[in-house]
């Protein structure tokens, strides 16, 4: 199935950003966060195991969209294409990495914080982005500044959302969802309390957008 960047935003309000240290735990996870409500899975290069939980997840877990975070250099895209990764997601961005995501036709969700990011990667046809690290580069006012001047770009903030204060973002007219990691903490995801982490998750799926 190939997906557009706007489902990969539209489809939930909550993106689970996802950090998977055992292989065994990425299928039980994705369950208990498709159960929950969401579909849309980001897992992130950060571990040795995360290319073959995209592998996995995409095998084993009927639903979900499986995408790839961490993307920082060609290299780290073409581990997540070849894996099977259908939307990548970057903290940064830089050019060698932005031609060859636009060359592959993966859907991108780059990261940017300032407005001269934002209008370069308007300049290459993208209007959908990660707002990161959230909280850290000015949040909520940041946000609502930047949508002044550049009303056409919408935003998916990721780094520091909770499920208070996401809320919050996700009122914003240019956010479409947000990114996070607090429904599947390590401690949730090492104790295997796959329960919780679908109760969270349902939590999450009903945010109003
Ligand atoms: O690994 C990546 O590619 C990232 O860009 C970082 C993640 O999106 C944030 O670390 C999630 O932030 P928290 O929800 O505050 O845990």
């Amino acid at each position: 199935m190939t997906v557009s960047i706007k489902e990969v935003m539209n489809t939930s309000p909550v993106m689970p950003v996802m950090v998977i240290n055992q292989l065994d735990q990425a299928v039980p996870l994705a369950r208990a966060l498709v159960a929950g409500g969401l579909k849309v899975l980001e897992i992130t290069l950060r571990t040795p195991v995360a290319l073959d939980a995209i592998r996995r997840i995409k095998a084993e877990v009927p639903g979900a969209i499986v995408g790839a975070g961490t993307i920082i250099n060609t290299q780290t895209l073409k581990s997540a294409i070849d894996a099977g990764a259908e939307f990548i997601v970057s903290p940064g961005v830089t050019d060698s990495l932005l031609d060859a995501a636009l060359a592959s036709g993966v859907p991108i969700l780059p990261g940017v914080i300032t407005p001269s990011e934002v209008m370069r990667l308007m300049d290459r046809g993208i209007t959908a982005m990660k707002f990161f690290p959230a909280e850290a580069a000015g949040g909520i006012p940041m946000l609502k500044s930047i949508g002044g001047p550049l009303p056409q770009v919408t935003f998916c903030p990721t780094g520091g959302v909770n499920p208070k204060n996401a809320v919050e973002y996700l009122a914003l007219s240019n956010v479409a969802c947000v990114g996070g990691s607090w429904m599947a903490p390590s401690e949730l995801v090492d104790a295997g309390d796959w329960a919780e982490i679908t109760r969270r998750a349902a939590e999450a799926a009903a945010l109003k957008k």
